[in-house]
């Protein structure tokens, strides 16, 4: 079995309404990288509760890690558009949050308290965010934040990084520089990453695969596989093969907008 499977999903938010997703099934191998696009609303944030187990699904089945999905998953990290940092914590205990709560770091919490922020520490340095421990979040940049946020989020080493709009807000220069620290987090350390994104050049730099999604209700119209090779430098972006994904993909978003 894949490690992340949708057979058949569809998802109504109010029981016998419209269906958001409809019939969608998939497979995400172990440590693959997969982003997810499609016209705004046809319901990829509604693909993301459903995989970390936030929302069950009306019909069909969710399977993370060949068990099946039925409330929310410990073996999942998540980022989204806004960092979100507590602004009462420092960058540093921002961080280790994940570790007061996901089993097992919260019961070795008292014993293991020096090694977990070796962890943390360790990790923001890994970021670029050394010397930042202890600042708060107000006095760190957007892009700041947001690398402090990826830091939450794969503190506990989840074995799936779920990330929703994660580099939406940040200006170009800092949204390509954090493409580049999400590809040298994913390949020093991989894990199975699922991607949601309006940018296709972002999708097509990070995924081995693009899922492309129709308008409401959400289907799957098409599995994209990007057979550029690794590792991907910045420079890729200017190549021809990378535009022909980026291009193929665009024309498919229209058709799908316009019918
Ligand atoms: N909590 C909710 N209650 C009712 N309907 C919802 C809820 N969340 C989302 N929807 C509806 O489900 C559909 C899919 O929404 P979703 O947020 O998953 O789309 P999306 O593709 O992520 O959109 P965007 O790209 O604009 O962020 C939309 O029609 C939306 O209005």
């Amino acid at each position: 079995m894949a490690f992340v499977q949708f057979e058949n999903v569809s998802l109504a938010y109010q029981p016998g309404g419209q269906t958001a997703i409809e019939n969608v099934s998939f497979k995400v191998d172990e440590n693959a990288f997969v982003a997810v696009v499609g016209p705004s609303g046809c319901g990829k944030s509604t693909l993301m509760k459903l995989v970390s187990g936030l929302k069950p699904a009306s019909e069909g089945y969710v399977y993370v890690g060949n068990r099946e999905v039925t409330g929310p998953l410990g073996i999942v990290g998540m980022a989204f558009q806004q960092a979100n940092l507590l602004p009462w914590r420092t960058t540093l205990q921002n961080v280790m949050l994940p570790l007061e709560i996901v089993e097992p770091f919260r019961s070795q919490q008292k014993r293991q308290r020096c090694e977990h922020e070796a962890m943390a520490r360790a990790l923001l340095a890994k970021v670029g965010l050394a010397g930042c421990e202890d600042k708060f979040p107000w006095e760190l940049s957007g892009g700041m934040q947001q690398r402090a946020s990826i830091c939450r989020a794969l503190i506990h080493k989840p074995r799936l990084l779920m990330l929703d709009e994660p580099f939406g807000a940040l200006d170009a220069f800092t949204r390509e520089e954090l493409w580049c620290l999400m590809r040298d987090l994913w390949q020093s350390e991989p894990f199975t990453a699922i991607l949601v994104t309006h940018d296709l050049r972002e999708a097509v730099f990070l995924a081995d695969r693009v899922i492309v999604m129709s308008p409401k209700p959400g289907r799957i119209i098409d599995d994209r596989l990007v057979d550029l090779p690794r590792p991907r430098p910045l420079e890729l972006c200017y190549s021809e093969a990378f535009a022909e994904h980026v291009h193929a993909l665009r024309c498919q978003i229209g058709h799908a907008r316009q019918s």
